[in-house]
């Protein structure tokens, strides 16, 4: 049985104050969300301590959105994995095309991080997408197929969430359509050696198309950018029918 998986990712907004209010607004209403979901927060490094706080007893998972591979070490601006475990966060948001395309993030650079998540017991979220240049000229599944083969080296499989986000789908409003995410979340399905692996889609989910999004068969859940920053949008994502 596939476990659902719905997660926010902050990305690089909110500071501490914003990320209370946030809560503030949000934690009651997850009284009346199903209990056959799982609900993840990915927040920026500052908000984690001041959440993990806040969250404690209540049914939010507290998400990071890197990981670095080594313990620790001499690797300015990076953060290690016992460093967020030690506060509580649980998952960690790994190879997101924002890291990929903007900070040198590597296939390789990528494996290193999810098995150093996994060896210290947090959940990697591993994230793979193609462009619209790939997609335009038929290179959607040989990219795709290829990000899941390099990434997953050695990479145990019963601890892992993986997140299809088409790249050109992110913060575009440009939705993938429910269909073709589907079919492409069922081809990375037959790369893995582990049929239970949560897929998530992300790209643009809001509340005006989460429930369509969540009746496809192969999808999982949503990793959510933008419509997780307001507790009333991501209210109606997590509340999905
Ligand atoms: O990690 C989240 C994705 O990049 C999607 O962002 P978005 O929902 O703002 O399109």
């Amino acid at each position: 049985m596939r476990k659902i998986v719905i997660s926010g990712n902050w990305k690089m907004f909110k500071t501490q104050a914003e990320s209370e209010d946030f809560l503030r607004g949000f934690l009651p209403t997850l009284e009346e969300t199903p209990h056959d979901r799982e609900v993840v927060l990915c927040v920026p490094f500052t908000d984690l301590n001041v959440l993990s706080k806040n969250l404690h007893g209540s049914r939010i998972h507290l998400g990071a959105q890197n990981v670095h591979w080594e313990e620790s070490g001499a690797y300015t601006g990076e953060i290690s994995a016992p460093m967020l475990t030690e506060i509580g966060v649980r998952y960690v948001i790994v190879g997101h095309s924002e890291r990929r395309q903007f900070f040198g993030e590597t296939d390789q650079t990528v494996n290193l991080r999810l098995k150093a998540a996994q060896r210290n017991g947090l959940t990697p979220i591993l994230c793979v997408g193609e462009t619209k240049k790939q997609r335009d000229t038929g290179e959607t599944e040989l990219v795709i197929s290829e990000q899941i083969k390099k990434d997953l080296v050695d990479v145990d499989q019963e601890n892992l969430v993986i997140a299809y986000e088409p790249i050109w789908a992110i913060g575009t409003g440009d939705t993938c359509e429910c269909l073709e995410a589907n079919r492409v979340i069922g081809l990375i399905r037959k790369q893995l050696s582990n049929p239970n692996v949560p897929i998530q889609y992300g790209g643009s989910v809001k509340p005006n198309n989460i429930d369509e999004i969540m009746e496809q068969p192969e999808i999982d859940g949503v990793l959510v950018g933008g419509a997780s920053l307001e507790p009333a949008s991501f209210t109606r994502i997590v509340n999905f029918k």
